[in-house]
């Protein structure tokens, strides 16, 4: 049944309370063989509830689960998947390189250790029990230990919380290796750079529901906003009347206009001030595209 178009994972028409609490509201969400999902929402958004539905975890009153076309608590479509909580707890007094090889020992083809250990950035840490670890170095092992297994599908919830810029970038690095072999990643991230780095497909939940989904460009794409800036006397009020002009404001010296259409927008600035200097033309990126996507959807909800 896993044909290449098979979602590895998916959820369908979930809804998911708890006691008086929609976690999530009817959603849909597939996760594609081999691509970088990231998921995306503000803060209760259902984003933990979402990964924890696919990892069955916890159990959905009303839709359909599936890991692999199966159900998620069987054991033979576990054993392809990899897991990175945002807590995790474990033995405090075994060694890396025994956690490393106890949890490779669940799967039927696992990495070699030192092949897990190089990934993760655990080289040097083998002989160190977890619980004499940083926090950033116990979230590495976490890292390790969802890899391990060579996994098909790996989950990873808010992975570089609690990481350095080195040790960020490092996981970052291997994300996208064990992506370009093959392995689908589902990530769920507050820092919207991360999505931006690596992500093939983004689907920003809010209210336990999908808001919107596509690549980081469709998103950008969606608002479609773009940010002049330049110094200028040109009267700030009047450029917001403008055709094209979605607001027009002054940040010091600097008048900065946002706008769907750049072009004709700059050609007209440059037109109406000979004096105009400084320009400075940039598209809106992804945090800017999510916060305009999540304003949008709480004041259409008060709306209602
Ligand atoms: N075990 C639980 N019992 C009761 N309510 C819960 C439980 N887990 C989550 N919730 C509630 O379900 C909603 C969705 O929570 P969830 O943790 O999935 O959001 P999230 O998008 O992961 O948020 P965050 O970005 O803060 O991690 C929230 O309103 C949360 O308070």
């Amino acid at each position: 049944m896993n044909t290449l178009d098979t979602p590895v994972a998916a959820l369908a028409g979930v809804t998911l309370r708890y006691g008086a609490v929609t976690a999530l509201d009817r959603l849909d969400l597939a996760v594609r063989r081999g691509e970088l999902l990231a998921l995306l929402g503000p803060n209760g958004a259902g984003k933990s509830t979402s990964v924890a539905a696919l990892l069955g975890l916890v159990r959905p009153q009303a839709g359909q689960v599936t890991l692999f076309g199966a159900d998620p608590q069987r054991v033979e479509v576990r054993r392809r998947i990899g897991v990175m909580l945002q807590s995790a707890v474990l033995p405090a007094t075994l060694t890396v390189a025994e956690l490393l090889r106890l949890t490779a020992s669940y799967y039927p083809d696992p990495r070699p250790l030192d092949e897990s250990a190089a990934l993760a950035g655990l080289t040097d840490l083998l002989k160190r029990p977890y619980g004499k670890l940083s926090g950033g170095q116990q979230r590495r092992v976490q890292f390790g230990l969802a890899l391990c297994g060579r996994p098909e599908l790996l989950f990873l919830d808010e992975p570089t919380v609690g990481m350095d810029i080195d040790a960020r970038e490092r996981l970052w690095a291997t994300m996208r290796t064990v992506v370009a072999q093959g392995c689908a990643v589902v990530l769920t991230t507050h820092y919207l750079e991360e999505a931006e780095a690596l992500a093939q497909r983004v689907v920003v939940i809010d209210r336990g529901r999908v808001l919107t989904e596509g690549s980081v460009d469709d998103l950008r794409a969606r608002v479609a906003l773009t940010r002049i800036r330049c110094i200028s006397d040109l009267d700030e009020t009047a450029i917001a009347g403008w055709n094209g002009v979605a607001g027009a404001s002054r940040e010091g010296d600097r008048l900065i206009v946002t706008t769907a259409a750049a072009e004709p927008v700059v050609r007209r600035l440059l037109d109406a001030d000979s004096a105009l200097s400084e320009l400075e033309v940039r598209r809106a990126g992804l945090a800017e595209a999510f916060s305009a996507l999540t304003r949008t959807d709480t004041a259409t909800q008060e709306a209602a």
